[in-house]
């Protein structure tokens, strides 16, 4: 890929495509997602970071149709998020996801054709009967994956089978089928999961450059050097809720921040009133227990 050059830290931002508006998800009694709100710009990488089990990957999953949240709603581009993955896709948002999920028996290629079937306008029937329009639009498609596949450099690729391809390689190849449907936001789950310095620095230029093409970025990952390096702005997931917002220097310098990492208590954090009114029942309960008559022929 040859994005170094022409990448730069920042891009002028434009109009707002995502705003997620009180966003709740609950799983039975369990609350993994409360009340979050976030917005990501055109121009913009926003990175999402937080301990494990801190609800990223539901929040990611109530953007892209496969949750519908319990409360709040998820506005793309001015219009409610429609509640299904494929119309979720065609109305322009594209994933990648935590755990690869590529077509492994299929080429590296034809994984990037499938990913551009919510922009073929050719039909059932075009398809069937294989006519001059079906042609057409396979040339052109196969023409614009294979320029997908130059982008992320893996165009000497294009025929190796998916599941041959290193695992550096095969999200590289995740990102392209997700560029394929040509989406206004590209949601990233830890696109650097597993990768070694020299491949993580290789995935921040191509998601710079992705950037730069006016697509709009949301980061999950762990690697805090990489989502420091790249976010405009980052937001921390904690016990299901946004603990804040800013931009790399204020978030990286927050100590509640380093706290929540560390699993310390720290004034005002998610859920921390719960605990203290668990422990301040369980410790009364322990009083009045050993205090019972009798308690202590138990012994
Ligand atoms: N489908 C589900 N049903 C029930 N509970 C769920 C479901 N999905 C997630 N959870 C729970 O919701 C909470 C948030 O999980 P989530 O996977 O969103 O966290 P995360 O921040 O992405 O974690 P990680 O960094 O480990 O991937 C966890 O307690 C998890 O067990």
């Amino acid at each position: 890929m040859t994005t170094t050059d022409t990448t730069t830290k920042t891009a002028p931002v434009g109009e707002t495509v995502l705003d997620a508006r009180g966003v709740t998800m609950r799983f039975g009694g369990l609350t993994a997602v409360r009340d979050v709100n976030l917005t990501v710009n055109r121009g913009e990488i926003v990175g999402l970071i937080g301990p494990n089990g801190a609800g990223k990957t539901t929040f990611f999953n109530c953007l892209t149709g496969l949750y519908i949240p319990t409360e709040g709603e998820v506005r793309f581009k001015d219009k409610v998020l429609p509640p299904q993955s494929f119309k979720v896709t065609a109305a322009g948002i594209a994933r990648t996801f935590q755990n690869i999920r590529l077509f492994a028996n299929m080429t590296v290629l034809e994984n990037v054709l499938v990913g551009r079937h919510t922009r073929t306008k050719e039909g059932f029937w075009s398809a069937i009967l294989r006519g001059p329009g079906f042609h057409k639009a396979e040339a052109a498609s196969r023409e614009r994956a294979m320029e997908l596949l130059e982008f992320v450099g893996l165009e000497s690729k294009a025929d190796h089978l998916a599941r041959n391809l290193p695992y550096g390689e095969q999200r590289k190849l995740e990102i392209a089928r997700a560029l394929a449907s040509e989406p206004d936001l590209l949601l990233l789950d830890e696109p650097t999961a597993g990768m070694n310095p020299q491949e993580t620095r290789v995935t921040e230029e191509l998601v710079f450059a992705i950037r730069d093409q006016g697509i709009a970025i949301l980061v999950i990952e762990h690697d805090m050097r990489f989502i420091f390096n790249l976010c405009d702005r980052v937001a921390v997931l904690v016990q299901g809720e946004k603990l804040l917002e800013g931009d790399s220097a204020t978030v990286q310098g927050d100590e509640r921040v380093i706290a929540a990492y560390l699993g310390e208590p720290f004034e005002g954090a998610p859920g921390a009133e719960e605990v203290a009114e668990v422990e301040a029942a369980e410790a009364q309960a322990e009083t009045t227990t050993d205090a019972a008559p009798g308690k202590e022929n138990d012994r």
